[in-house]
């Protein structure tokens, strides 16, 4: 087969400002490729539906929101079952593995991969890997069939075991071709995108006809492009049993506190929605909002007035909120296998701050008690939304590698099925923006201080300074959180 070179981003415009940031394809890179009718068409559950099969001209429209003389914009191509496949059944040798944090929904999106490309396409070799990347070639391989995955989506975790770190793109590609892989099926969040983005360019490179297709995962929602990863419903609904308690205890005695610490390294979105979804909480602390302690319009002066309102009040703080108020040797140093920077437990870190302000100050004698579930909500089985949604990305996931298509996540844009290219979600991460509605729906809801105005006044900081996750590099606003913004609306 001829291989020649592809660009790295494909893009094909259209009239009235279209764009199409289109995802690899093997034609690109692999000359006289042969082609076979996709087996759906005698498939007995899909003869019967009409326009079963995805238009190949089929995109997704990634801002929603137009005016009269808006260009068409960025679109995405649409996800699902081609005519053509690139693969005959038997041809396929598959292979899936898991990598970075837990994050329910894991086991849904293992077993329905295998149970589509057993039952849709009659693919019958596939395999798991052992422990995230580095079990390409440091573990052995488990075989999977629907037997084996039955019942698996009722646990949480991952039945292949994950890892951080090891992430070796010759040592992995040297693997899949020695083991006759030829679609590797890549679940975990911005870092395995990465490392998926290098696998595929190296297979690329090597000219193999191996599709390569990531599945986001991370239970932070911290993805950007996609309307919500997996497994973040069922997060919520999860801290929701932590924000329960927190509420129950604090309730229950004099100027009682609960503090509760969700995950949320660099994105709040868990204890926004988790705060959102409960009305049980006072004040919600992420890290996208900077906020300060001491002073008027500070933590502890909100603490005091709603202690004195109510009698008790529930805090939920976001793991990575609150970082630059810890000094250098306050902040946690080193950083994971992967390279994540590891945080202080800053729920602790606030409850001390908290105790230390009312023993210092003698105003009221507090009873705080501190809630770590952060575990606990990333380890539990997916809910019923969660499980429908992985079903539909682990099958437009094999839909496009049987297609033929390579190089490409899946994800959810404006509750369509797209295939993205991987750039588009590792060039950036998705964050609460602090100046749109939603965080404003918050604050009305809590009616906790926005720690913004006295910080602008003390410390004087530009607007681009302090929240530089709201601007692309080219000064426009994220769109990206604009659609996602306005599609909450
Ligand atoms: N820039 C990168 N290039 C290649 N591989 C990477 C890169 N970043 C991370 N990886 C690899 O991807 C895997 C998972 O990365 P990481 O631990 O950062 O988790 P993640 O996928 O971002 O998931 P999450 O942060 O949601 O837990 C690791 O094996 C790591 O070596
Ligand atoms: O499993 P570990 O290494 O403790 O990772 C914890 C991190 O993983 C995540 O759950 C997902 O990135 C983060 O929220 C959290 O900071
Ligand atoms: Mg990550």
């Amino acid at each position: 087969m001829g291989v020649s070179s592809v660009s790295k981003s494909k893009v094909i415009t259209g009239d009235a400002g279209y764009i199409l940031e289109d995802v690899p394809h093997f034609s690109d890179y692999i000359s006289d490729i042969p082609t076979f009718p996709n087996p759906l068409k005698t498939h007995p559950a899909f003869t019967v539906v009409k326009q079963y099969f995805v238009h190949d001209d089929d995109t997704v429209v990634q801002r929603v929101i137009a005016h009269k003389n808006s260009p068409r914009g960025i679109h995405f191509r649409r996800a699902g079952p081609r005519q053509k496949g690139y693969f005959e059944p038997d041809e396929v040798h598959a292979c899936i593995v898991t990598c970075g944090g837990l994050c329910p929904g894991l086991n849904t999106v293992i077993r329905e991969i295998v149970c589509s490309l057993y039952h849709m396409y009659g693919v019958k070799k596939i395999l798991g890997i052992d422990g995230g990347y580095k079990g390409f070639y440091s573990r052995n391989t488990v075989p999977l069939s629907p037997k084996v995955v039955n019942d698996i989506h009722k646990r949480g975790g991952t039945i292949l075991g994950t890892s951080r770190g090891g992430h070796d793109t010759a040592k992995i590609v040297d693997s899949i071709y020695d083991r006759g892989i030829n679609q590797v099926y890549i679940i975990g969040g911005d870092g395995t995108q990465k490392g998926a983005s290098f696998i595929f360019e190296e297979i690329k490179r090597r000219g193999l006809k191996v599709a390569v297709a990531g599945i986001p995962k991370t239970i932070d929602n911290d993805i950007p492009v996609i309307d919500k990863s997996f497994g973040f419903d069922t997060a919520v609904e999860e801290a929701q049993r932590a924000i329960n308690a927190a509420h129950v205890e604090a309730e229950s005695i004099e100027y009682g506190i609960g503090v509760v610490k969700v995950m949320g390294r660099y994105s709040g979105f868990i204890a926004m929605h988790a705060t959102l979804a409960s009305r049980d909480v006072d004040c919600c602390l992420i890290p996208e909002s900077p906020f300060y302690l001491e002073g008027p319009g500070g933590l502890f002066e909100f603490v005091e007035k709603r202690l004195k309102e109510n009698g008790h009040m529930v805090i939920v703080i976001a793991e990575g909120a609150g970082q630059e108020l810890l000094t250098e040797s306050q902040l946690s140093s080193g950083e994971d296998a992967s390279g994540n920077k590891l945080l202080r437990d800053i729920g602790l870190w606030i409850s001390q701050k908290i105790k230390e302000h009312f023993t210092r100050t003698n105003k009221m004698a507090i009873n705080l008690k501190y809630i770590d579930p952060t575990y606990m909500i990333r380890a539990v089985p997916s809910n019923a939304s969660d499980n429908v949604y992985c079903t539909l990305l682990a099958q437009s996931a094999v839909h496009g590698a049987m297609a033929g298509y390579t190089g490409f996540t899946i994800g959810l844009v404006n509750g369509r099925h797209s295939y993205i290219p991987f750039h588009r979600i590792t060039e950036k991460q998705n964050k609460v923006v602090i100046t749109d509605r939603m965080w404003a729906r918050l604050l009305s809801s809590t009616n906790q201080p926005s720690f913004l105005s006295a910080k602008d006044v003390v410390e004087d900081k530009g607007e681009d300074e302090r929240l530089p996750h709201q601007m692309l590099p080219n000064g426009q606003p994220d769109s990206d959180n604009l659609v996602r913004e306005m599609c909450s609306s």
